[in-house]
């Protein structure tokens, strides 16, 4: 993990972009997801976040910046970089040779039957997949291929244990796999391609 620090703030990266709330802010807007996506409320309930929940987005407008200007890219020290639509991670490790993280899917992320939903499984491999690529290559990548093979159900609210990787690389053409353990127990595995974007490819 310090690798990647240093690698980003080396590229003048500011990891504490957002401040020192930043992630207790985001650990807030995950809380909010898992009980929206729970919650029966009555009338009364409802009305009442609504407002609520209006009033919070009027004041957050005001500080909403660009893509390239969000915390997001920078905070490596903030489960998933801060970013709401992943499921939370930590890196434990990450360089050249792979990526070792500890994930935990939310209730948020539910499919059924208190298990992660598909997608979201393929969400937390894109992007964990993304960085392997981007560290064996040196450079920023883009997916063009991931394919996820589910070979157990993937629980949630349990830290579970990420592992990506690139096999190798051909050109522009990076080959990853990476696997996803619940303990012992394989939930699912992914293999994917890579590219490595050119100069100024958008
Ligand atoms: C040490 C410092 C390191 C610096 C970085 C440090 C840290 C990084 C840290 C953190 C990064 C963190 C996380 C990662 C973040 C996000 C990960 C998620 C990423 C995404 O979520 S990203 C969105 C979804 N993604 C798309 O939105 C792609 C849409 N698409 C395209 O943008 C183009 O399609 C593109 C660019 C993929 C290729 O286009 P292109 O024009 O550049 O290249 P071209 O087509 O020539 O393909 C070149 C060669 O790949 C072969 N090829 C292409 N596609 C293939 C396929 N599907 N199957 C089999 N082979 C395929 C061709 O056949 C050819 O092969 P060959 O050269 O052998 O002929």
């Amino acid at each position: 993990m310090s690798e990647l620090i240093n690698a980003r703030e080396e590229r003048g990266a500011d990891i504490s972009r957002g401040g020192p709330y930043y992630g207790e802010l985001i650990e807030q807007v995950r809380g909010l997801m898992d009980r929206a996506r729970l919650v029966s409320p009555t009338d009364e309930l409802a009305l009442d976040a609504i407002g609520i929940l209006k009033q919070l987005n009027d004041k957050l407008d005001a500080a909403v910046v660009n893509e390239w200007s969000t915390p997001t890219w920078t905070r490596f020290d903030l489960p998933a970089r801060g970013n709401i639509t992943l499921p939370p991670f930590m890196i434990d490790h990450a360089d050249s040779s792979g990526v070792d993280a500890r994930l935990t899917f939310r209730n948020y992320h539910l499919g059924g039957n208190n298990a992660a939903h598909g997608g979201q499984v393929a969400v937390g491999f894109d992007d964990l997949l993304g960085m392997a690529a981007a560290m064996h290559a040196g450079s920023i990548t883009r997916t063009a291929s991931l394919t996820v093979d589910y070979r157990s159900v993937t629980p949630l609210n349990t830290e579970l244990k990420v592992r990506a990787w690139a096999e190798r690389q051909e050109g522009r053409k990076v080959f990853v796999r990476a696997t996803l353990h619940d303990g012992d127990r394989l939930c699912a595995e992914a293999h994917g391609l890579f590219i490595v974007l050119k100069p100024g490819q958008a």
